[in-house]
């Protein structure tokens, strides 16, 4: 985590309204306030105004509103808890070469036809995408177009909706890491050096599904079809992966990697100084495999050969990325490649993230290290085994920031 002084040094900007008094750091109790702005610094380091950002972390918890709730109170400036280390955004580190599926553009994320009738060709581009930038896209995979329509409205509805006393978002508003269903801004909030732009709904789909009750009834329908849907595009992204690593088709799913489903839905605000914040910080992800849905507001951006490349959105495909527990288990066969969402003062942008973590809650026994078929003299094993929870203990440990996870089970 950076010292504070290597913050970036701004004018300070003074404060707005009442401090929210206290707030749980493990689990927010304190009653729902109405989306009142807490009081934040906006100041720098060398401003003469107090820093305290643990109490700014709590202020913003306690609103129950996130993000969306502080965009929502007419908030002009980005507080400080959102600031990133200057020089973040370097330009010269992007490359704006659109995903648009032109596999001859360099760096662009190959789009991958699922549909295509050539069953060895999708599995040696599969092979291909995920031992290179890890990332693919795919189309004709079989979801209609309607059902994801439905699961991106229905989570913008949600997120749209007013926080504050008395709303879903405040019953919902949980750190609890058991609970199925909560609504949050940052599940890391209080673990990484830099706040992101970001409010998130999740929902745990298995194993242990919560109550279909427990879903906000805004998006209940159309997350569940959207689940089947997603699930079944899983089972079948995750035969190809085995065949590509040249084992049977049921290796995955016998390993129990789809077992633990997690839909994660984001919402990114428009940010009044979007050059100053950051949407999701550069991480990897932790589990088997990331399905990801983005709408068309874009943001999204890979780490490839030492330069940022944006994923632009392609219209009816999905984004599928290798996530630390494949490239654990692929003894680097696969590659878990960071990524990172840029903040925009455009229109809010909404995101579903599809997570196979297998289960962590309730945890599994199993133990995950490179798969023994994959192994000879000249592939010797780079990882040790771990359980699942322990990997996610020590990823959650860190918070989203440049990928360290992984590097830590290295032998
Ligand atoms: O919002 C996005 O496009 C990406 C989100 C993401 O990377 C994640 O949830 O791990
Ligand atoms: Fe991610």
């Amino acid at each position: 985590m950076p010292a504070l002084s290597s913050l970036p040094r701004r004018c300070c900007r003074g404060t707005f309204l009442a401090r929210a008094a206290t707030a749980d750091k493990s689990t927010p109790t304190a009653k729902p306030m109405t989306p009142t702005p807490p009081t934040m610094s906006e100041s720098s380091a060398s401003s003469p105004v107090a820093y305290d950002r643990a109490a700014d972390l709590r202020a913003l918890d306690a609103t129950f509103a996130g993000v969306t709730g502080l965009v929502a109170s007419g908030l002009t400036h980005v507080p400080r808890i959102f600031r990133v280390p200057e020089g973040h955004h370097d330009k010269q580190d992007t490359t704006v070469v659109a995903g648009t599926g032109r596999q001859e553009e360099p760096g662009a994320i190959p789009v991958i036809d699922l549909g295509c009738g050539d069953h060895a060709a999708v599995v040696a581009a599969v092979r291909q995408a995920v031992a290179g930038c890890g990332f693919f896209q795919v189309t004709g995979h079989g979801v209609p177009e309607a059902a994801m329509a439905a699961a991106t409205d229905a989570v913008r509805a949600f997120h749209a909706a007013d926080g504050g006393e008395g709303t879903e978002k405040a019953r919902l508003y949980s750190r609890d890491p058991v609970k199925p269903v909560k609504y949050q801004c940052n599940f890391d909030l209080y673990e990484s050096p830099v706040a992101n732009w970001r409010d998130t709904l999740h929902i745990r789909m298995a194993p242990d599904p919560p109550d279909v009750g427990d879903i906000p009834e805004s998006c209940r329908d159309a997350l569940l079809e959207y689940t089947e849907q997603v699930n079944k595009l899983g089972k079948t992204l995750f035969e190809l992966l085995s065949e590509a690593l040249g084992l049977k088709p049921s290796y995955l799913t016998d390993m129990e990697c789809d077992q633990g489903q997690i839909l994660i839905c984001h919402y990114y605000p428009p940010c009044p100084q979007p050059e100053l914040a950051i949407g999701t910080s550069r991480h990897s992800d932790a589990g088997f495999l990331t399905i990801l849905l983005q709408d068309e507001v874009g943001g999204l951006q890979i780490f490839n050969e030492d330069h940022w490349v944006d994923v632009t959105p392609t219209p009816g495909a999905f984004i599928v990325n290798i996530g630390d527990l494949l490239q654990l288990i692929s003894n680097d066969g696969f590659r878990s490649v960071e990524h990172r969402v840029l903040a925009k003062n455009a229109a809010p942008r909404v995101s579903i993230a599809f997570f196979f973590s297998t289960h962590f809650h309730p945890a599994s026994t199993r133990m995950y290290g490179p798969i023994k078929e994959l192994l000879s003299e000249e592939n010797k094993p780079l990882y040790r085994e771990t359980l699942v929870r322990d990997y996610m203990k020590h990823y959650f440990s860190i918070g989203l920031d440049a990928k360290t996870a992984i590097s830590d089970f290295r032998l």
